[in-house]
């Protein structure tokens, strides 16, 4: 595994929920030509195809909580070896949120070469959520799971952006400015890649 994946950037794209992660890997994959895998993403096709397990994971994310961190992170080894030959990046969104996520990922996948942190208010982010709601049909975009969702994110996943930093590839990415303004500076960080 860790072979078959050598040669291709892992980009780590990390944010509070709303921040605009989904919204610029879109963008990357279309300037790019990245493999775009959002751990929400994987686990949503789970529970929408109805089974057990994605019955079990679909509690836990109407919580606001985290799945078990095995879940995850195989659905993300798994998705990542079906692409392995044909992808030159990955864009993990969603992933590691929390520290603990990190250390398993490089253990049985690899390193990253760039996190990007996709940084908003977090006025913002439930502003943008709270819209988001009103189309998305996602069970956890409502009021009470976003609350749940944000304290998570300040409590657990902050601390990822610590933990890489010390290794000097964290980009900060201002999210606040209009999606293309966003975009541009995403693609001033990965173009800054060797
Ligand atoms: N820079 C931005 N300015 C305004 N709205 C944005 C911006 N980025 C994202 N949004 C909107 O905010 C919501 C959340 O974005 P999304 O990409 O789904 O975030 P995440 O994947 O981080 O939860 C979406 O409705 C999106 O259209
Ligand atoms: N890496 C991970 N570890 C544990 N749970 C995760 C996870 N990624 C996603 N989940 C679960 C818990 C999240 O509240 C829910 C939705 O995740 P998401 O789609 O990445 O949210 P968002 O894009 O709004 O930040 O799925
Ligand atoms: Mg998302």
């Amino acid at each position: 595994m860790a072979d078959k994946i050598k040669d291709a950037k892992i980009i780590f794209v990390v944010g509070g929920p709303g921040s605009g992660k989904g919204t610029q890997c879109e963008k990357v994959v279309a300037k790019y030509g990245y493999t775009h895998l959002s751990s929400g993403d994987l686990l949503r096709a789970e529970v929408a195809s109805g089974s057990e397990r994605g019955k079990t994971l679909q509690a836990i994310m109407q919580k606001g909580e985290l799945v078990p961190l095995d879940t995850v992170l195989d659905m993300i080894k798994d998705a990542m070896i079906a692409k392995a030959d044909v992808s030159k990046g990955f864009l993990i969104d969603g992933y590691p949120r929390e520290v603990k996520q990190g250390e398993e990922f490089e253990k049985k996948i690899g390193a990253p070469c760039l996190l990007l942190y996709i940084d908003a208010k977090g006025e913002t982010m439930v502003k943008r959520l709270m819209k988001r709601g009103e189309t998305s049909g996602r069970a956890d975009d409502n009021e009470e799971t976003i609350k749940k969702r944000l304290d998570l994110y300040y409590k657990a996943t902050e601390p990822v952006i610590a933990f890489y930093s010390s290794r000097g590839i964290v980009r900060k990415i201002d999210s606040e400015l209009p999606v293309d303004e966003v975009f541009g500076h995403v693609a001033k960080a990965i173009d800054g890649l060797k």
